[in-house]
């Protein structure tokens, strides 16, 4: 037996013991939990705890089975830790056979090098079988990394790592745990309160950061972000399909992932049942929009013209106009939710009278201030002067009559659009409208916030969904903002990180730029970055740290033909198959891969068995990855939107191993260079 095979051995047996006490946690959390019965607590309490324990067995039992650790440390005071996805150890107080990463003794397995091993002896990387179930025989190999003291020999070359990084993709995206780098781990263990925004370039790792960081704060914090809710923010659902086993396997169930629009048509209550043209979304998304509707909102308040005169016994109290106005005056200025506002007036109102007939009639008590509170003037007044009124009412008049010098003539006239006065309910909204209509009941009252917002693909977001989501994060939460300027498909995407984060309501985050890729292969990131300066954006180039990649740029005849050629050629090799073509090309090549009896599934097919092969329209590409891309028509793509090259060097980038782009048109002029040739 050679020493390696003598150590793997003895990591496979700890590995049964590691089993073994899971599998007696996960007994002993089903025998612990209790309801309202078992216990002389009282039923609510005994209810919140039971529903605690039995969700905590649900996961246990739940889990997906694995490899219980990935890594181990050995410290130079003798200690040695093994590092996995969550923590195994019988009893709480005990120290545990594995250690969550997330655990601050886990963070040197990371962060230690050997120029600062941060009391590190040696950290142990260990190889499991691909789609390894957690069998103790899957463990297949081990590298260790001297990084202090008596330096024995280096074992294994990094090959580890590489393959991890290196693997075939198939199914949704999968964590990575077990091999942050340095620069990520920062991030994702950045302080609760610290916002983070990561510019970086595609294939770089934010998505992974950003729900790393989520489950690290989720652990870290567990109280204050469970309680305040932590919101995943995606661009769209294929996007989220893809991500959504991520943090389940890191442990973490109870996570809110949505896209902006779902979230906008939860909270306002309204689908979207219209389309805006160009110019008029472009207006609505605007900035200015949220002094607009400010100013329409406001512009309901008025002060009053006459007296108030309420009838209470044998007296009459009155107060005059003008200290009326100077009430309504005073609150307007405080600039409260518009809701409390008019409760304010109400209160205030109430405290004049009460001045008024505690001078004539002596002390009056609390059920005299709620009898004048709910009197027919006050309400009269407080009704007049400070109108009850929702979002949907507001915004069909500035629709029906969009009357702002903030927007010029055109701007008006883009927007206009008659909105029956009632019944607002069954207005047919835009998706932009339910951004300002959620801009509006922001204003009529504060909504509930959350701990924590993970945003990706930020830089898409207009000025009016950065305002939204600003709005969902309470007064000592914190974002973390995800996004590439490169790839801003959007009319109103972000050229400057600052102005976003200002509308994102975080000027002062700090901006860190990832530039190292995992996913794209150099030979691919070469042929992107040649768009890179004409997408009027400043951003540092991306780098690939992959060692394989292929690409093949190649004139064709027949586009359907050739792709088909393409895809029969990529499935002659492991890891999945991503055909991406502006829209009406997309539809074509499913059907002609169907003609030639190749399966295909559609963007955000993720599920087990779903086939190889996906054909996408290159709108839906943004986030996702596959092993081969071949991608059809460039030129198409290009021109088939304002921000054609954008999208174009998104497509480019979804290749994790190997890309062949077909055209059968000239490619657009930024992408033409020296020919590529297999790497
Ligand atoms: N430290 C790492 N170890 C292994 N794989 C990694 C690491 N970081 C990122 N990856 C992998 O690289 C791929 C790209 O990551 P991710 O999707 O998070 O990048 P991104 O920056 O969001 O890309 P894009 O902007 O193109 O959408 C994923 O498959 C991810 O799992």
């Amino acid at each position: 037996m050679t020493p390696l095979d003598h150590e793997l051995a003895r990591e496979r047996a700890f590995h049964d013991t590691c089993r073994a006490a899971l599998t007696r946690m996960v007994d002993g959390a089903a025998d612990r939990v209790i309801t309202g019965e078992d216990v002389s607590a009282s039923g609510a309490d005994a209810e919140t705890l039971g529903y605690v324990l039995r969700s905590h067995a649900k996961e246990l039992r739940e889990e997906r089975p694995g490899p219980l650790f990935f890594g181990a440390l050995d410290h130079e005071d003798g200690q040695r830790h093994h590092i996995g996805r969550r923590r195994v150890g019988e009893h709480p107080a005990a120290p545990p056979l594995v250690v969550d990463w997330r655990a601050p003794v886990a963070r040197a397995f990371y962060q230690a090098r050997p120029g600062d091993p941060q009391g590190v002896r040696m950290r142990r990387r260990f190889g499991w079988a691909p789609y390894s179930t957690g069998d103790s025989a899957d463990l297949t190999g081990l590298e260790d990394e001297h990084l202090a003291g008596a330096a024995g020999p280096r074992q294994g070359d990094g090959a580890i790592l590489a393959a991890e990084i290196e693997r075939p993709r198939t199914g949704p995206m999968r964590d990575i745990a077990a091999t942050i780098q340095p620069e990520q781990d920062d991030l994702v263990r950045a302080a609760l309160t610290t916002s983070v925004c990561v510019q970086g370039a595609p294939g770089t790792g934010k998505t992974a950061v950003g729900l790393h960081r989520a489950a690290y704060l989720l652990y870290t914090h567990p109280r204050r972000v469970q309680r305040d809710g932590m919101l995943i923010l995606g661009p769209n659902r294929t996007f989220l399909a893809y991500i959504a086993e991520v943090l389940p396997a890191l442990g973490e169930y109870d996570v809110r992932q949505s896209t902006v629009d779902d979230e906008m048509a939860r909270a306002v209550g309204h689908e979207p049942r219209a389309e805006d043209g160009e110019a008029a979304a472009a207006v609505k998304h605007d900035a200015r929009m949220a002094d607009v509707l400010r100013r329409a909102l406001y512009a309901r308040v008025r002060t009053p013209a006459e007296e108030l005169t309420v009838p209470d016994g044998s007296y009459r109290w009155r107060v005059p106009a003008a200290e009326l106005a100077g009430i309504v005056e005073g609150v307007r200025a405080e600039e409260p939710p518009y809701a409390i506002g008019r409760e304010r007036l109400r209160s205030r109102v109430v405290r004049a009278l009460q001045l008024r007939a505690e001078r004539r009639a002596g002390p009056r008590g609390t059920a005299w201030v709620r009898r004048m509170e709910r009197s027919r003037p006050v309400s009269a007044l407080v009704d007049a002067c400070w109108p009850r009124t929702g979002p949907e009412e507001v915004l069909a008049g500035v629709l029906a009559d969009p009357d702002d010098d903030a927007l010029t003539a055109d701007e008006r006239a883009a927007i206009r659009r008659p909105v029956p006065a009632r019944p607002h309910r069954s207005a047919r909204w835009t998706a932009a409208d339910l951004v300002l209509l959620d801009e509006l009941a922001g204003l009529l009252e504060r909504p509930a916030g959350y701990g924590h917002i993970v945003v990706d693909e930020a830089q898409d977001l207009s000025p009016m969904q950065c305002r939204a989501i600003a709005r969902r994060v309470t007064a000592s939460g914190s974002l973390t903002v995800l996004g590439d300027l490169a790839q801003g498909t959007t009319p109103w995407a972000a050229r400057s990180w600052r102005a976003h984060l200002a509308h994102l309501g975080r000027p002062d985050a700090e901006v860190t730029a990832l530039t190292a890729g995992f996913r794209v292969p150099g030979a691919v990131v070469d042929l992107a970055n040649r768009l890179l300066g004409a997408l009027g954006v400043d951003v540092p180039p991306g780098r690939s740290l992959r060692r394989d990649g292929e690409v093949t740029v190649r004139e064709v005849a027949d586009l359907a033909e050739a792709t088909v050629d393409a895809v029969r050629a990529a499935l002659g090799r492991e890891g999945s198959v991503g055909v991406i073509a502006a829209e009406p090309d997309a539809e074509r090549l499913r059907g002609a891969l169907a003609a030639a009896g190749i399966p295909t599934a559609r963007a955000g097919e993720v599920a087990p068995g779903a086939p190889r092969v996906t054909v996408l329209p290159a709108t839906l590409a943004k986030g996702l990855e596959y092993d081969h891309v071949v991608v059809a028509e460039p030129a198409a793509v290009a021109e088939a939107e304002p921000r054609g090259l954008h999208r174009l060097y998104v497509v480019l980038t979804r290749a994790v191993s190997r890309l062949d782009v077909l055209h059968t048109r000239p490619l657009p002029k930024e992408l033409a260079g020296p020919e590529f040739r297999d790497s």
